[in-house]
């Protein structure tokens, strides 16, 4: 689904990522997994076109990316969650979904009433202004409103940063289910568990570069190295 190979990405004149490839199969779900500042929104970012790469390709359904700009990119089917998690604060939950539908090519038909399905928890507050959710509840509606723009992957980045521990959870069930429908995702993380949880492919990201790659098969055997570069 998504094939990225050798990219180098910079901000001005600082290197940032350097031959960085990966490669998500469809219907599965890899994770990046590093500390904060190794590169991983800037990876997600490069994916998505916001950061073109400077040297290296992207592929998506087969398709060169690289040096699309981020509206094609989304138009294509691929789905992105930042970081900062805006909602729309005067809009209900409802409605901050509605004002994303938008059907995308290969998509899998959301509607918000399949998103409440996923998210039972928003569907308590549809009619709740977006700005009076909690921090957890908000993340679980940027991602809803990602659905409803129906990718066919989407890129999450650190979901579950500030979340409480029940709110992890949710969230793990939530990407679970959605991997289930046949979603394809790529998620940046901190948690090795979460990680543990949710992905079937793992890359571990240090000073801009993969320095470990993985299944989910191999993550016990192998958590000391992969601990060994999440320690500061
Ligand atoms: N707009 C920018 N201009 C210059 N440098 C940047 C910019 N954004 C990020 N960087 C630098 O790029 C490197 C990678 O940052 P990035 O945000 O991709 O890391 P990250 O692993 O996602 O960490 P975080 O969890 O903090 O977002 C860092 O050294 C960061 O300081």
């Amino acid at each position: 689904m998504l094939e990225c190979d050798r990219l180098h990405t910079y901000y001005g004149a600082a290197h940032v990522l350097f031959a960085v490839s990966l490669n998500v199969a469809p219907g599965t779900a890899a994770c990046i997994l590093g500390r904060n500042g190794v590169g991983k929104s800037t990876t997600l970012r490069t994916v998505m076109g916001l950061t073109p790469p400077r040297e290296g390709s992207i592929l998506f359904k087969g398709r060169r990316i690289d040096g699309l700009p981020a509206y094609k990119v989304a138009r294509m089917g691929l789905g992105y969650v930042p970081e900062d998690r805006r909602v729309f604060a005067e809009l209900s939950v409802e409605d901050n979904l509605l004002v994303a539908e938008r059907q995308a090519e290969g998509g899998f038909g959301w509607t918000a009433e399949r998103a409440f399905e996923v998210f039972p928890a928003l569907q308590e507050f549809r009619t709740r202004l977006a700005g009076f959710l909690s921090g957890g509840q908000q993340q679980m509606l940027t991602i809803a409103r990602a659905l409803m723009g129906n990718p066919s992957m989407l890129l999450l980045d650190e979901p579950t940063e500030g979340l409480s521990p029940v709110m992890v959870k949710t969230l793990e069930e939530a990407i679970l289910s959605l991997k289930r429908e046949g979603l394809t995702m790529l998620v940046a993380a901190q948690d090795m568990h979460f990680a543990a949880k949710v992905a079937d492919h793992l890359y571990v990201m240090n000073r801009g570069a993969i320095v470990y790659e993985g299944q989910r098969a191999d993550m016990e055997r192998d958590a000391a190295v992969i601990q060994s570069h999440l320690v500061v």
